[in-house]
């Protein structure tokens, strides 16, 4: 099969959808790569590397798309990459298109197969193509958090741990998934006094096990996040309905009840946000506020921590890549119900429930297409 890598062209995203390994990998198994040159380089892997893989480079963007069967990105498709997309043609990245009705729009007109990492499910109920970005994000979440708490950037001016005789910032993460888990451990780790709040009484279970009880547990409820807007000075927004867009957990209004110079942190942005008042912003400018309170809302966070994230994230997709390049998209998804639910348009459909929910469009069953 003929497989395509460009490059990256999201604000600040320097990930790349291959490693050198995985291309030596699937040339191993008799497919043609091709990657763009420089598409590796944000995250340390040379042209070089890729070339004594056994890929091909290719300079012209044009060419990289033009000739491919299989293209494998990380973030969702830009502008400019939706016009080279074409019939025939299978794309493999993030999506997030309940967010975003027109790409999913622009997805449709271009024939193309889009299978979205984020959807697809594992046999334990995970997200397994999107838990290794959500334990970065997640991580990442309180760094980012920290530095908003300064000043400088329109903070309160509060240290996460306080210092002796100085009490220790209030944390909250709303979404206790993989996420929210990763933040509030690392709240934890910086010495703060952390509550994780969600709708799973299990995933609540699982939290207090745990971590035995050095982080609190609440049930995920209106008074539940009032409280928690009350009293925190950072606030993490982490909270996924799978393919769906995020409920809005916190309104305008309920920010004049926070400190000034608290921080919202709204990792959840790439699936719309769960605060009102979030709207997307890029490594170049990712703050911004809205009465009093600082606002985070980067949706691709991972992108700046690129060779971790990269590593991380190939781990977990290269088997399917194998699978599609292997079998080509219809067997791969026949074969595999959890790799099927990655399947988000096809030819014009819409093939994910919440995604045609979201923007009022037919929905059409994947296994309909597998037959
Ligand atoms: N901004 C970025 O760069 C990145 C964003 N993300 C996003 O972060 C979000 C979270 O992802 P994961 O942690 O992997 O999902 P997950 O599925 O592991 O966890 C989500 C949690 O939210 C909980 N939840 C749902 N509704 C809730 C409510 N009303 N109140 C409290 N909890 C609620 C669920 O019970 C679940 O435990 C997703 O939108 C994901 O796309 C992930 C990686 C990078
Ligand atoms: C999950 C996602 O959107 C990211 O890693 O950028
Ligand atoms: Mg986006």
């Amino acid at each position: 099969m003929q497989i395509a890598v460009p490059k990256e062209i999201k604000n600040h995203e320097y990930r790349v959808a291959l490693t050198p390994t995985g291309a030596r990998e699937l040339v191993g198994r008799g497919h043609t790569v091709t990657v763009q040159a420089g598409a590796g380089e944000g995250a340390g892997f040379a042209d070089a590397a890729y070339e004594a893989a056994g890929a091909r480079l290719e300079a012209d963007v044009a060419k990289v798309w033009d000739a491919a069967e299989l293209i494998l990105k990380v973030k969702e498709p830009q502008a400019e990459e939706v016009a080279r997309l074409k019939t025939g043609q299978t794309l493999f990245t993030y999506l997030h298109l309940a967010a975003e009705a027109s790409l999913t729009r622009g997805l449709m007109e271009s024939g193309a197969t889009c299978i979205a990492y984020e959807t697809v499910t594992d046999r334990q109920g995970g997200l397994p193509l999107l838990a290794p970005m959500s334990t970065v994000a997640g991580r990442m979440a309180i760094q980012a958090g920290a530095h908003s708490l300064e000043k400088a950037q329109g903070g309160s001016g509060v240290l996460l741990p306080g210092v002796p005789g100085v009490a220790p910032a209030k944390v909250a993460v709303i979404g206790g998934g993989v996420v929210g888990e990763n933040a509030a451990r690392m709240a934890l780790g910086l010495g703060a006094e952390v509550t994780v709040l969600d709708k799973s009484i299990p995933r609540l279970e699982t939290l207090d096990d745990r971590y035995q009880g050095r982080m609190k547990t609440v049930f995920s409820t209106a008074d539940a996040i009032d409280e928690a807007v009350r009293e925190c000075d950072l606030i993490v927004g982490a909270v996924l309905i799978p393919g769906a867009a995020a409920p809005k957990l916190i309104t305008r209004e309920m920010l004049a009840e926070m400190k000034p110079g608290s921080v919202l942190v709204d990792v959840a942005i790439d699936q719309g946000g769960c605060f009102e008042t979030s709207r997307a912003t890029t490594h170049t400018d990712p703050t911004y506020i809205v009465d009093g309170v600082v606002h985070y809302c980067v949706a691709n966070m991972p992108g700046a921590v690129a060779r971790t994230s990269t590593q991380a994230l190939t781990n977990a997709t290269m088997p399917f890549v194998t699978a599609l390049a292997d079998k080509g998209w219809k067997q791969a998804l026949a074969d595999d119900a959890h790799f099927a639910a990655g399947l988000n348009v096809h030819e014009g459909q819409v093939t994910y429930k919440a995604v045609a929910e979201a923007f009022g469009l037919e929905y059409v069953e994947p296994a309909k297409l597998l037959k």
